[in-house]
């Protein structure tokens, strides 16, 4: 999605233009966008997120680190400085999903473990409390992606801040599809 009104910029679709096809999700910050199109937090990525929600389409905003800044123990730092890029450009949470993935485990086969994918989610729940409300905090859904499937998402989805799944591969097998939203039991928030 493009960030201006109406702007067609090469390869992007402006929100007007998904609106108007009945798009109701926009999927912004993904690991693609970021490492393979060089889109930046501050230029990019805030500003679309502002701007999907200005023209009511909801935000699912992906945040993760690469396999290099996980070994150089910089998870927390690169996925806070992501959150801020968005927290900098939101004021209301109400539209917006989160989605913890880590950049080596989408399409890998690499799914973090339950702990690793919880460790984050329960750092970027804080940081939301920290740096925006208490509120937003606890009613947020911040989901996992990344190699989830069938078989290793029950044990995911039994984490206490896992509020569900941003599913690629897996998606396109239908009853591998269907264990995979199954296993995610009511939580805090439904949508
Ligand atoms: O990138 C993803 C979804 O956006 C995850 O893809 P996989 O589930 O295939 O790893």
């Amino acid at each position: 999605m493009d960030w201006k009104r109406r702007s067609f910029h090469w390869r992007n679709s402006s929100a007007e233009q998904l609106v108007d096809i009945g798009c109701q999700w926009v999927i912004l910050g993904h690991s693609e966008r970021r490492h393979v199109i060089g889109e930046d937090d501050e230029v990019f990525i805030g500003k679309k997120a502002a701007y999907a929600l200005s023209q009511n389409l909801k935000v699912m905003a992906c945040i993760g680190e690469l396999l290099e800044e996980r070994e150089a123990g910089k998870t927390f730092d690169v996925c806070f400085k992501q959150m801020k890029a968005f927290a900098d450009n939101i004021t209301d949470w109400t539209n917006v999903v989160i989605a913890y993935e880590p950049v080596w485990a989408i399409g890998t086969g690499k799914v973090a473990s339950p702990e690793q994918a919880q460790e984050v989610h329960a750092a970027v729940r804080d940081w939301l409390k920290t740096n925006v409300s208490a509120d937003v905090a606890s009613t947020v859904r911040i989901i996992y992606g990344g190699s989830v499937n069938a078989a290793n998402c029950a044990e995911l989805a039994k984490k206490e801040d896992i509020d569900g799944f941003l599913v690629g591969g897996a998606s396109l097998k239908g009853p591998d599809f269907a264990t995979i939203c199954n296993s995610v039991t009511s939580k805090k928030v439904t949508a």
